[in-house]
């Protein structure tokens, strides 16, 4: 991304906060931070005048201004200690107010119209690892943003401030070139601003790299980090295959991956520090060459000397703001550009919806597709013209052989699925409910998992305890309470027993089970559909399934060919 477009990235992401409901409590302590800012410049300017009259006092072996001028150091110095812990206590806070505000808002659009789940189809870099952008690049951003916004404006007062010292301090420098005399008003000001100018640009030169490799290393750590989680996820699958070599080996290719990126970050940082660290120490000297004709004309006095040195470093310091902190900038605009891509995949899912769908999904009271072609996301074809109509009262059972699109006819029919041609109405989201095979298991008290994702009505334990019984799980009645990782403690089938308990508690009009008895055997299974058909009779139930003998809960049957054609019967007893 080009300068102004990161400037202006970093401005749309970081305004939100200051002219948010919480905009009062944001300006209060960026106005503190900044004043405190301003103040322990002073502080610095004052800490100069100071350094010039002490040498002074030394020279001239004045006892009394000796003593003088150690009290007023001590109490410059406490009052700087109290202000630079005050700055940084307010900082710190105001960042992490920002990063709460900011953070919140980025998990709102994550999760704000299932962008979480679309996000995979969209441009893969421009999304990768959302979880470390919402945990790590915020964070990233907001303190960078403040820390580096703050050094600019405390040096830019610095600079400003020990210009007028150098300047005044500086006096007339006379040069004579070739027989032709040169007046240099303030010569050391101008001496600081070249010296400056030479460093900032090799700095820039040499350091561009930087900016590339910084935004590589955020996802080559996420992507690292991922597969050391994937291992955590599925630690019983990988061990029962005694996958252990396999993955070592997969975690081991993404950390290679960070080795290479880390090998040319340190390239450049190598001869980032040597122009640094040579620049910085060759100014000491620099400034101390240029100041000395005056000393040694007899001009100025040790303690103007000194002065002046101070105020050289401090001026040129100030204007080192960019070879200072050129590797922090570098990191800060990649970590813009990660937020930024990810704001923008986010936006562009809002906009076009990021499908190839060309048909409309409506709301309705039925199921309705008419001319329905649903397709894979390379565009391959699975299920070509559907027409389907299935009002409340009757339920469907969907067969087919593996692969052939079942699955992706129930995700079109939760509004998930967007790759299909035609038009669908759907019945209203907030009436139905989607069981997969697995069903998700959050890492909570089995009462919230049981009630996932919420319950609006008022439900007693006896009433959880009497669906448990009624689940063949009756042993769970006394652990509601129970905080537990429910996906790992549970097995499958009593995985997808938990799932019927969660369909008798939200009660839904319209119920989708994509093979969510396929862990149970036929006893249990028939006791599973026989509790739905007798406390939910209205509901309507679309299952997807292989086995015969769930065929007799449903009226309808869908079968789809591998060949994307399709065929629609009433079901034979
Ligand atoms: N997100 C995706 N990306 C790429 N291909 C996908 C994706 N989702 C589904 N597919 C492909 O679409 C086809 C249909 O998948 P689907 O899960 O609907 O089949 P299914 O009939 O339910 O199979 P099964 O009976 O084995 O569960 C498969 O070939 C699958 O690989």
């Amino acid at each position: 991304m080009r300068r102004g477009v990161v400037l202006r990235s970093a401005w749309k992401m970081g305004r939100g906060y200051f002219f948010s409901e919480s905009k009062k409590e944001a300006w209060l302590l960026l106005l503190i931070v900044i004043s405190l800012n301003l103040f322990l410049v002073y502080i610095t300017v004052e800490l100069n005048i100071w350094q010039g009259n002490f040498y002074q006092v030394l020279q001239l072996k004045d006892h009394r201004g000796f003593l003088e001028a150690i009290a007023i150091y001590a109490g410059l110095a406490i009052i700087l200690i109290v202000v630079k812990g005050a700055q940084t206590y307010f900082r710190l806070l105001l960042q992490i107010n920002w990063r709460r505000w900011l953070t919140k808002e980025y998990l709102r659009r994550w999760l704000d119209r299932k962008s979480y789940y679309r996000l995979q189809f969209v441009h893969k870099d421009y999304a990768d690892n959302p979880d470390q952008r919402i945990s790590e690049d915020v964070d990233l951003f907001v303190s960078l943003t403040l820390r580096l916004s703050l050094d600019c404006l405390h040096d830019m007062i610095t600079v400003i401030s020990f210009v007028v010292i150098l300047w005044n301090l500086s006096g007339l420098l006379v040069v004579a070139i070739f027989g032709y005399t040169f007046m240099i008003q303030g010569y050391m000001v101008w001496a600081a601003f070249i010296y400056a100018i030479f460093g900032t640009y090799f700095t820039v030169k040499f350091g561009k790299p930087l900016i590339q490799l910084d935004y590589d290393k955020q996802k080559y750590e996420a992507d690292f980090r991922y597969s050391l989680i994937r291992v955590r996820e599925y630690s019983e699958s990988i061990a029962l295959y005694g996958g252990e070599l396999a993955e070592e080996k997969n975690c081991l290719a993404h950390f290679s991956y960070l080795v290479r990126n880390f090998r040319q970050i340190i390239q450049v940082r190598k001869q980032l520090t040597w122009l640094t660290t040579a620049y910085a120490h060759i100014a000491v000297v620099f400034a101390v060459a240029a100041a000395s004709p005056r000393y040694f004309a007899g001009k100025i006095q040790l303690g103007q000397l000194f002065q002046i040195t101070d105020a050289f470093y401090h001026v040129q310091n100030g204007l080192s703001f960019i070879i200072d902190s050129f590797t922090k900038v570098a990191h800060w605009r990649a970590v813009v550009n990660r937020l930024n891509g990810f704001l923008v995949s986010m936006e562009e899912l809002d906009i076009k919806m990021i499908s190839s769908s060309r048909g409309e999904c409506k709301i309705g009271s039925d199921i309705h597709l008419s001319q329905v072609s649903i397709y894979k996301p390379d565009k391959i074809v699975l299920i070509k013209g559907l027409k389907l109509h299935l009002p409340k009262s009757k339920s469907l059972i969907v067969t087919g052989a593996s692969g052939c699109g079942k699955s992706t006819l129930v995700k079109t029919l939760a509004g998930l699925w967007k790759n299909y041609d035609g038009n669908v109405s759907i019945p209203n989201p907030r009436e139905s409910l989607f069981v997969p095979q697995k069903p998700y298991m959050p890492i909570d008290t089995l009462r919230n998992a049981l009630f996932y994702p919420d319950i609006k009505r008022k439900i007693t334990d006896e009433e959880i305890g009497s669906l448990l019984e009624k689940c063949c799980l009756p042993s769970f009645k006394n652990r509601l309470n129970e905080f537990g990782d429910w996906g790992k403690i549970l097995s499958l089938g009593e995985q997808q027993r938990i799932a019927f308990v969660r369909i008798l508690i939200h009660q839904p009009k319209w119920l989708f089970l994509d093979e969510a008895t396929s862990a149970l055997d036929e006893v249990n299974q028939e006791i599973m559909y026989g509790l739905v058909k007798k406390f939910l009779p209205d509901t309507a139930i679309i299952s997807v399934g292989h086995r015969q003998s769930i065929m007799r809960y449903h009226q309808l049957c869908l079968n789809i060919e591998k060949d994307t054609s399709w065929s629609l019967k009433a079901v034979k007893i």
